[in-house]
């Protein structure tokens, strides 16, 4: 759906993408992460031909848009009918009504009278705009000029939809109530691409996610996959009861006797099998196992840090 291969892009001195690859498959809800300052942005004006990278390549729907610093202009015309986006920082006309500003947006994309008002009705319903549908603009909430600007973003029924940090300025009802709308395009098959530097606004709702820091792409994965791998470094806390001594030595554990047979064993990896192996072979037995899975929290700063 989307792929990205080696982008750059430079601004004067700072070095904004550096050599960024991620790929984006159909059907797919993409977490884009990464602190301030990343590239999220620029990954995204990159994407749709609103910026100009200096080296990599785009490809969109299958086809290429950008290759050796040059956009593919027609390519690009042609793919983004599909393509619906909601900007960080984007501009309303306050001086319109969300009915009439979806109108206007309706008509650039020379979408039929005869469907237009069904489809507008059901955005704002959508979007939980219903009741400010004639209400102008200037006097919305920073959190009802998001809901608008997502309606504007599905008004064309985009098969991709790309958001940059869709979530910033929304209340807890806002974050759930966007989420929600999220997994209904998943639902019905459409791909969504989503930048945010907040973990709990991807957590729940991607399967994919990538983790952006410094202009390259530090991990892609499913939100499973990082678990996993990151459970094998998750600590183990295990007491054993035996009658013999304890001198088991490895690396990353310590063992320490508490008295009466019982012995706690302290692990900074997955030990699991070794001292399933070692209480079968001392005769042992294991009264306690706890294990201290790191939050994805955690997980994130360490690879942002
Ligand atoms: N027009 C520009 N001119 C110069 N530098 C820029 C420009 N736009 C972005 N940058 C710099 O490029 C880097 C990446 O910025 P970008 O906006 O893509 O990050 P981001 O991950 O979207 O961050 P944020 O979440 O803060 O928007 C930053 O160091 C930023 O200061």
């Amino acid at each position: 759906m989307l792929r990205i291969e080696k982008l750059v892009k430079v601004y004067k001195d700072v070095r904004a993408l550096d050599g960024l690859s991620l790929e984006v498959k159909p059907g797919q809800v993409y977490g884009f992460l990464g602190p301030n300052g990343a590239g999220k942005s620029t990954t995204i004006l990159s994407t749709l031909g609103l910026i100009f990278p200096q080296e990599g390549r785009i490809e969109l729907f299958g086809e290429e848009v950008f290759r050796d610093g040059k956009f593919d202009e027609g390519r690009l015309v042609k793919v983004k009918a599909r393509i619906g986006y909601m900007p960080e920082h984007a501009t309303l006309w306050d001086f319109l009504t969300p009915v009439q500003t979806l109108d206007t947006i309706a008509d650039a994309f020379k979408i039929p009278k005869a469907e237009k008002e069904k489809r507008i009705n059901e955005l704002l319903d959508l979007v939980g705009l219903k009741d400010a549908r004639n209400k102008k603009v200037g006097k919305f909430s920073k959190g009802m000029r998001q809901r608008l600007l997502l309606a504007q973003a599905l008004i064309n029924d985009p098969e991709l939809l790309i958001l940059d940090e869709p979530m910033s300025g929304l209340d807890p009802k806002g974050i759930a109530e966007f989420k929600d709308i999220i997994r209904e395009q998943k639902k019905a098959g459409k791909t969504v691409f989503f930048s945010s530097h907040i973990l709990a606004h991807v957590e729940e709702v991607c399967d994919t996610v990538g983790v952006i820091v410094k202009g390259k792409l530090r991990l892609e994965d499913s939100i499973e996959n990082i678990k996993k791998e990151f459970l094998k470094k998750a600590g183990y806390t295990i007491l054993i009861e035996t009658n013999k001594p304890v001198d088991w030595r490895s690396a990353e554990l310590s063992v320490t006797s508490l008295g009466e047979n019982k012995y706690r064993v302290v692990a900074s990896r997955d030990v699991r099998e070794e001292i399933h192996d070692y209480v079968a072979s001392q005769g042992a037995k294991v009264l306690t196992m706890q294990v201290k899975e790191p939050s994805l929290e955690e997980i994130f700063l360490k690879l942002v840090e």
